[in-house]
């Protein structure tokens, strides 16, 4: 057993559980390609990791939608379950939790939840009046609202009045819990801030909230009273808790709590934060559960300045994206291009000159014609040397050998674009240094020691530069470590933790150069410039 494999770290992490109001658009496939590079990058350190993903069924805007289409909603339900399973297929993430909130099992751990805080005396009946924005699923502040009487989010969609007996969640008895939690735990919320947008909200004082809806079907109903549902949020927070149970589990609290729990990470866009930041603890503190480690609330992805949602209907799909291009390269736009925790915009011109820049010119020439090279210079052999071997002023020694620490603080610190520049610092300086070096003279010249030495730090930077991409990039990184001989699929966790541990892999200098290269092959084509760029 190597020492990836004897390590007991665990990792759990979510994705919000997305609301099935219609099918999955670039936004929500966002959050999930992150999710899915941390889980990747926690596994190749050998982490146990449990990434959970899933969907949020329940809600007016749910039986809304179904019944527009003249569906049963459960029937709705499935059908866009279907897509999202399918995009996810398509994107090469591997999760390893669906969570349902109309799952069997759900109800019952949201039962036993409800109980929980009803038994603390947290929960009570009461008028609520006001406005509610139905695709926020939100009572929103008057002063909220915009001109037109919409929520700032749905600005297609005018908010509507409600005047009606709901129970209520006790919020602002936590008000001074969740202060001191804060200030515990400034770590909980990221970036800093949506921690400050939290810590503002705080200040102006909690206010209970509803968590049952009247003349509503499609949901939970509240245990001690029929005639109410459980709020959609109450419900689709608790998936989370959920997914945690094994297929053969009982349903139960103590059963799901019992391995994962706390969640180290919750990855949200900030459209979601207050229920996470907020509401979710201060539930979890009613209950008496430990708390998750960390929420973090990203960007929007925008277009023409708007959030991208599934309700303004400006969306892109990422379908017809994925028909286009592959699911490697969509990765790689969206986590180098968008700064972490911030807005960005999409635009294809900009998609395809960065993908030709770095994946086509930069990294894939960079391969092609260095094993070119090694076909030519030493007889199609890779050549053997060790790092010690390697001048210590070789520029490529100098960045590889920091390289690893440099991307593992910046994974850690959920720095996705910074990572990929420090990478990509090594596989630029791996082309300026054949240029400058002109192994093509050295050769003529007859200086073959020489030629191998640029060669081998040459491969090899390309080898650790894969090596640290393959979270994101799975399928490049797998075609070129196979272009170096080595039989791997970054796909195939258990094969790369059995053959390939995270402490050798590392280190830049430590591979002694694999003789059995493969014939060059492009890892990746240069895309077309879109038609109507
Ligand atoms: N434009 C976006 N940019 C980044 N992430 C997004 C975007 N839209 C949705 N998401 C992701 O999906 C989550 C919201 O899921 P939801 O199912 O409510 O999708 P939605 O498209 O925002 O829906 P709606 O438009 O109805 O509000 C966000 O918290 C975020 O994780
Ligand atoms: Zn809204």
């Amino acid at each position: 057993m190597n020492e990836n494999q004897a390590s007991n770290k665990k990792f759990a992490l979510t994705t919000p559980l997305y609301y099935v109001n219609d099918v999955p658009h670039i936004g929500s496939a966002y959050t999930t390609m992150i999710a899915d590079v941390i889980a990747r990058w926690k596994r190749l350190q050998g982490y146990s990791v449990m990434f959970i993903t899933g969907t949020d069924e329940h809600g007016q805007k749910i039986q809304r939608t179904a019944e527009a289409k003249g569906l049963a909603p459960q029937e709705h339900c499935d059908q866009i379950v279907t897509s999202f399973e399918s995009l996810w297929d398509k994107l090469n993430i591997h999760y390893d939790r669906f969570s349902r909130t109309t799952a069997k099992p759900h109800q019952s751990i949201v039962k036993e939840f409800f109980q929980r805080v009803w038994d603390q005396g947290d929960i009570y009946l009461d008028q609520q009046i006001g406005w509610y924005c139905v695709a926020c699923e939100e009572f929103k502040e008057e002063r909220e609202l915009t001109e037109n009487g919409s929520c700032q989010i749905h600005t297609n969609l005018k908010a509507e009045w409600r005047d009606e007996e709901n129970y209520f969640f006790r919020l602002s008895k936590y008000q001074q819990k969740l202060a001191e939690f804060y200030a515990e735990k400034p770590e909980f919320i990221r970036p800093e801030s949506r921690r400050n947008e939290v810590l503002s909200f705080l200040k102006q004082g909690l206010q209970d909230f509803s968590i049952s809806r009247v003349n509503l079907d499609w949901g939970f109903p509240v245990p001690s009273d029929p005639n109410h549902t459980i709020y959609v949020w109450f419900d689709a927070l608790l998936g989370y808790i959920t997914a945690l149970l094994d297929p053969n589990d009982e349903p139960t609290l103590k059963n799901a709590l019992s391995r994962w729990w706390p969640i180290n990470l919750h990855l949200i866009g900030k459209d979601i934060l207050r229920f996470h930041a907020i509401y979710w603890p201060a539930m979890l503190m009613s209950a008496g559960l430990p708390l998750p480690e960390q929420v973090f609330g990203h960007g929007f992805l925008t277009k023409d300045g708007l959030k991208m949602g599934k309700s303004l209907g400006n969306t892109l799909d990422p379908f017809d994206l994925l028909n286009r291009y592959s699911a490697d390269a969509v990765r790689y736009y969206f986590i180098k291009e968008i700064e972490f925790g911030k807005d960005g915009d999409f635009n294809e011109t900009r998609f395809v000159n960065i993908l030709n820049a770095d994946l086509a010119n930069d990294l894939g020439n960079l391969l092609n014609r260095t094993l070119g090279m090694v076909q030519k210079y030493c007889k199609g052999k890779g050549p053997a040397l060790k790092a010690t071997e390697i001048d210590n002023n070789n520029p490529l020694k100098i960045i590889g050998e920091g390289l690893s620490e440099r991307v593992r603080e910046c994974l850690e610190a959920l720095k996705f674009n910074q990572a990929c520049e420090e990478i990509f610092s090594l596989i630029r300086a791996c082309n300026k240094f054949i240029d400058e070096s002109a192994p093509w003279s050295l050769y003529k010249e007859k200086k073959q020691a020489e030629v191998e030495e640029i060669l081998y730090a040459v491969l090899e930077s390309v080898r650790l530069a894969a090596y640290l991409l393959s979270p994101i990039i799975p399928n490049l990184s797998t075609r070129i470590y196979q272009q170096l001989g080595f039989s791997v699929d970054f796909n195939d966790f258990e094969l790369v933790n059995r053959n390939f541990s995270f402490k050798d892999q590392t280190k830049w200098g430590n591979f002694p150069g694999n003789p059995n290269l493969s014939k060059p092959e492009p890892i990746f084509t240069k895309l077309e410039p879109p038609s109507d760029a």
